[in-house]
């Protein structure tokens, strides 16, 4: 498995004296190829702030960031701008597409800023994938506010980033829509097989994902790895009982990671993040 991201000792703090905030207190976290991971937390926990991060949008005040191996906390504003713009794709609640565009051009804006050409197969992959194929000529305002989310989703899929940072991306978002949302990000991830962190506050939709980071006060407290087949395919690691929120069926559907050997647990689902659990059962991802 290839490490696509990597957090280490990440601290934020904004403002000084009685304004000051520590919004990030030491988060460490590591991303592989191909994972579906949510992060979880209350309002004001550090999510947005902690995605601002990954995504070179805002520089951490202590520890570093690596994509692809490559430090981007070391970046200058315009390295920054640049590798924002080819390795992460970034979706927000707020659609953000350019109103005069077509759906198309606003999908291919990415590119065109580089002066690149499109690849055409990959091109209707994406738009395949997220339904949209057929709304390719309108202009965003014809659109429901699901297929505008899901023609950002194509937008910050275009480059083929290494991770796709979505921040609450359904929060604007009726019910079916947002399960419509999830669904597809879903299928990108199965079909294009791309590396998805979703940040919202909904364990709901969290439980999409095959992984549920939890964060609190700006500390990760639980990081268990979900979306299995059902029983005895759902492993957490966290402080103890009570630390995880894998929404499965019962009591007996989780396990909780703990301190030691006896907090693991003998049998694997055959998920596609079993592998993943097996090497991490027991201790705390690095
Ligand atoms: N630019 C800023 N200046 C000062 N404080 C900030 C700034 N941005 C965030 N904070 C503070 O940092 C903490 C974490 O904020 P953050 O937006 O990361 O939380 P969140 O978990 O994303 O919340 P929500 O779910 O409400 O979006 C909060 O206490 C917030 O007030």
């Amino acid at each position: 498995m290839m490490e696509i991201l990597r957090c280490e000792g990440i601290r934020k703090v904004y403002g000084a004296g009685e304004n000051r905030v520590v919004a990030l207190d030491g988060v460490n976290l590591s991303v592989e190829r191909g994972e579906f991971a949510a992060i979880v937390g209350a309002s004001g926990s550090g999510k947005s702030t902690l995605l601002h991060i990954l995504g070179s949008v805002e520089q951490p005040t202590q520890g570093r960031v690596l994509v692809e191996g490559e430090d981007i906390s070391s970046m200058n504003r315009t390295q920054s701008a640049i590798f924002r713009r080819r390795k992460v794709g970034l979706v927000y609640q707020f659609y953000n597409l350019i109103p005069t565009l077509t759906v198309r051009q606003n999908i291919l804006m990415p590119l065109l800023l580089d002066k690149r050409r499109p690849d055409r197969e990959y091109f209707a992959q994406i738009v395949d994938t997220l339904g949209i194929a057929d709304r390719l000529e309108f202009l965003p305002g014809q659109l429901s506010g699901g297929q505008q989310q899901r023609a950002a989703i194509a937008r910050a899929l275009i480059y083929r980033p290494a991770i796709l940072l979505a921040d609450e991306p359904t929060g604007n978002l009726d019910r079916r829509n947002s399960e419509e949302i999830i669904d597809m990000l879903k299928r990108s991830n199965r079909s294009l097989d791309q590396t998805i962190l979703l940040i919202t506050h909904d364990e709901r939709i969290a439980l999409a994902a095959d992984r549920m980071i939890t964060i609190e006060d700006g500390r990760i407290i639980g990081d268990c790895f979900c979306g299995g087949a059902g029983e005895d395919d759902c492993f957490c690691e966290g402080a103890g009982e009570g630390d995880c929120s894998c929404g499965g069926a019962g009591e007996d559907d989780c396990f909780y990671g703990g301190a030691g050997e006896d907090d693991g647990f003998a049998k694997y689902g055959e998920s596609r993040s079993g592998k993943r659990r097996q090497e991490t059962c027991g201790r705390i991802i690095p």
